[in-house]
């Protein structure tokens, strides 16, 4: 069973299901409502209880939005194009030559994936290549190796934060701060060398980024799901204002089909409601997401976030407890290579598991000569016969000592162009919102990664005051001790 639309097709042949079981199962899962609040997400009003606001990333595909335009799209392409074309100087009259995005979760994952995704699609007008670098760890480790290779003249630091206050990220500008200091004043640095990001927009005013470096997105777009605005920037200064552009196209076409086309045409609903079912009905408690193409290597580590910090839920969007399974554990990794680690135990391992293959057919031309050529052609090839080959195994097994039977999507893109890569991750979207709404659940929000936050906190005033431990449990207190 394969579908197919402008960007992307979908194989779901191996979940093994006809189209009258998928039709029954939809009749029993999806809610009566679905048509409309499916309008409703598509349309930017679709609510988020606990949190009072609306969900509106899908207005950030429109390139002419209003909420785009809120957030700054043509100040977004100015920033894009000064840097791109070299004519961004630091404080002391040099180029800027480097920028590092300092985020973290949704302010570092979509930036991070879109941009190694498109590398090869960036427009060729680049007087002066920029080089982008992602900080995100909260122990300092990329910037540790990073830093010795930059020179804080000629290096610009994006601050992205939605909230403005992940420690993460403050701790990670603190340190280039201290670091750009040997060159620069303060001012000199705040004024030429930082761009902030964010929907708090006093936080990034409080710190003392000017109002022209400021690029803002509306707070009713969720973290996970803000690679569409202000918060692509590292993905257009990688690629350009145009295939960013090209990749919101790409979202948007996306959305259209999930709005209009039938059940067994819909992409987005059938990868949802296949993954409802082999959660339910198969008992299988995790997706391994195993992409064959090295550009989309980090695909598994965004839609660990978009998936499991959006469905991840024991309550529902009362905030009542409820009694059943929701989001599957999300995990994967770089699909030929997972060959030679991993895979071992999907094929002869007494786990249960579904998966889902993304394969790309073909990369453009590009400038090597034929030879050269020639040889990365034949990688493809190797690539897509072992994507076809593990896949078969998985599912038919060899009938002996191989139980194959284990689910899997193929996911197939032509080419990774940015349509295709906005339609992919739109896609991934939507099957998020619409198995929340089968099991009921708000996939907009993260409780428990607050309650995580608001104990580190108390941990750390421990730390820093020296007293307070007695209040922690003996191991706690043991490594406290040690430190
Ligand atoms: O963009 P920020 O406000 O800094 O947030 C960064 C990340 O931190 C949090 O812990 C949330 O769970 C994520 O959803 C978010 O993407």
């Amino acid at each position: 069973m394969m579908i197919t639309t402008q960007h992307l097709a979908l194989d779901l042949t191996y979940q093994g299901l006809t189209r009258d079981q998928l039709q029954q199962f939809a009749n029993e899962r999806l809610p009566r409502d679905f048509a409309e609040l499916r309008a409703q997400l598509l349309k930017g009003t679709y609510e988020n209880p606990s949190e009072g606001r609306q969900v509106t990333h899908v207005l950030n595909r429109s390139r002419h939005s209003v909420v785009a335009a809120n957030g700054g799209r043509n100040r977004f392409s100015e920033i894009v194009r000064t840097l791109r074309s070299g004519k961004w100087l630091g404080a002391t009259g040099q180029v800027v030559t480097d920028v590092i995005n300092v985020g973290v979760g949704g302010s570092d994952l979509g930036p991070l994936l879109g941009s190694e995704a498109l590398q090869e699609f960036a427009d060729d007008n680049t007087a002066h290549p920029l080089k982008v670098h992602f900080a995100s760890s909260m122990d300092g480790s990329q910037l540790y190796t990073l830093l010795p290779q930059l020179n804080p003249a000629t290096t610009l630091v994006i601050m992205a934060s939605k909230s403005f206050s992940t420690i993460d990220t403050l701790a990670n500008i603190r340190t280039l701060k201290a670091w750009a200091a040997r060159e620069l004043s303060e001012q000199q640095w705040l004024e030429k060398h930082v761009i902030g990001v964010s929907s708090n927009i006093e936080g990034m005013t409080n710190f003392g980024i000017p109002p022209a470096q400021q690029l803002s997105f509306a707070e009713s777009v969720g973290g996970r799901y803000s690679l569409w605005s202000a918060i692509g920037l590292p993905i257009a200064l990688t690629v350009g204002a145009n295939q960013f552009a090209r990749m919101l196209d790409g979202a948007k076409a996306m959305d259209a089909h999930f709005g209009e086309a039938e059940l067994h045409e819909n992409i987005p609903l059938l990868m949802a409601l296949t993954g409802v079912y082999n959660r339910e009905q198969r008992g299988i408690n995790n997706l391994a997401v195993l992409p064959y193409d090295g550009r989309l290597r980090k695909l598994p580590d965004y839609l660990q976030q978009l998936d499991m910090e959006s469905n991840g839920k024991q309550q529902d969007r009362n905030g009542k407890p409820i009694d059943y399974p929701t989001g599957p554990i999300i995990w994967g990794g770089f699909g030929p290579n997972g060959q030679h680690a991993f895979y071992q135990h999907l094929h002869q391992g007494y786990d249960n598991f579904a998966a889902d293959f993304v394969l790309v057919l073909q990369r453009a031309a590009t400038e090597f000569d034929a030879a050269t050529q020639a040889e990365f052609a034949e990688q493809q090839t190797l690539s897509v016969a072992n994507c076809l080959a593990h896949r078969r195994l998985m599912w038919f097994g060899d009938g002996k000592t191989y139980p194959g039977q284990h689910p899997s999507n193929l996911l197939l893109l032509q080419e990774l162009t940015p349509q295709a890569f906005g339609a992919l991750i739109a896609a991934y979207e939507h099957k998020v919102f619409t198995q929340g709404v089968i099991w009921k659940i708000n996939s907009f929000d993260q409780p428990g990664v607050e309650l995580g936050k608001k104990i580190a906190n108390e941990v750390l005033e421990v730390i820093k005051t020296g007293t307070g431990s007695d209040a922690f449990d003996d191991s706690t207190q043991a490594i406290l001790q040690r430190l």
